[in-house]
């Protein structure tokens, strides 16, 4: 007779955020930015986040890309509580697991795209082979849509063209998690669209996506909406099924 399978445990959340606390320390007075954030995102899992401008959002992808810590709460990775993680292995997390996207692109005028691509592999995990970086940056850049630009530099290309050679950079070291922050910001809506859908596509092939916007037609291109508002992230109104 054949042994029942015994249930397979569920794979723990990419991230998961219990009631994360950050007060910012300025000039002024003291600042409460994040009063109880809560938050889970799984493997293929796309979030977007709005709030109004100054409500924290920026802050909160930070502590989640681990460029900063939390005062209070709990962050685990990966089933890993992370909360109190010293820099030195703040950075090493950064780079195996992250890929991010800004507003600004940030790209070498000087070096082609793929030359771009290449610099995060070269930076991120030493030198590869050569004919295997190539292989991956050329993925990278067949993944947004823009193989064929490979070899022309930042300057010959448009604003979303160059957005795209980004979110490649940010792909190339197949990281589990996308954090972008206002990644469509300077671009027109057409252009907007193309990144956003570069964007989603890794969502396909298992990364998480977490995609800070002020565009509500972008964010509801998410599989989650939710709104920044006084320091705790909720469901967005729009998104609410009456
Ligand atoms: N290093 C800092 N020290 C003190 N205050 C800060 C610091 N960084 C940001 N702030 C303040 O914290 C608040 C939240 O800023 P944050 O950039 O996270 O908001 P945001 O929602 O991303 O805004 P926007 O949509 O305009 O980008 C703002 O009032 C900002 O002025």
């Amino acid at each position: 007779m054949t042994q029942p399978i015994p249930p397979q445990p569920a794979a723990p959340a990419l991230i998961q955020l219990n009631g994360i606390t950050k007060t910012l320390k300025g000039q002024q007075q003291p600042r409460t930015i994040l009063s109880g954030v809560d938050l889970s995102l799984h493997s293929g899992e796309s979030v977007a986040i709005l709030g109004r401008s100054g409500s924290g959002k920026s802050t909160l992808l930070s502590l989640i890309g681990l460029f900063d810590r939390p005062d209070g709460g709990q962050y685990l990775l990966e089933g890993t509580d992370i909360s109190r993680i010293a820099e030195r292995k703040a950075a090493a997390l950064r780079s195996a697991r992250f890929g991010f996207v800004f507003q600004r692109f940030f790209l070498l005028k000087s070096l082609t795209a793929a030359q771009n691509v290449a610099m995060a592999l070269v930076n991120g995990q030493g030198w590869l082979a050569r004919r295997k970086r190539r292989t991956r940056v050329m993925e990278a850049l067949d993944q947004v849509g823009i193989a064929h630009l490979a070899k022309s530099k930042p300057p010959r290309l448009s604003g979303g063209e160059q957005q795209r050679v980004a979110i490649a950079r940010a792909l190339v070291r197949d990281p589990k998690i996308l954090l972008a922050d206002e990644p469509t910001g300077a671009l027109d809506t057409e252009t907007g669209n193309l990144v956003i859908e570069a964007l989603h596509s890794a969502t396909q092939r298992g990364c998480g996506l977490i995609l800070v916007t002020h565009d509500h037609a972008h964010a509801n291109k998410m599989g989650t909406v939710l709104r920044l508002t006084d320091g705790k992230l909720a469901v967005a109104q729009e998104q609410v099924v009456v």
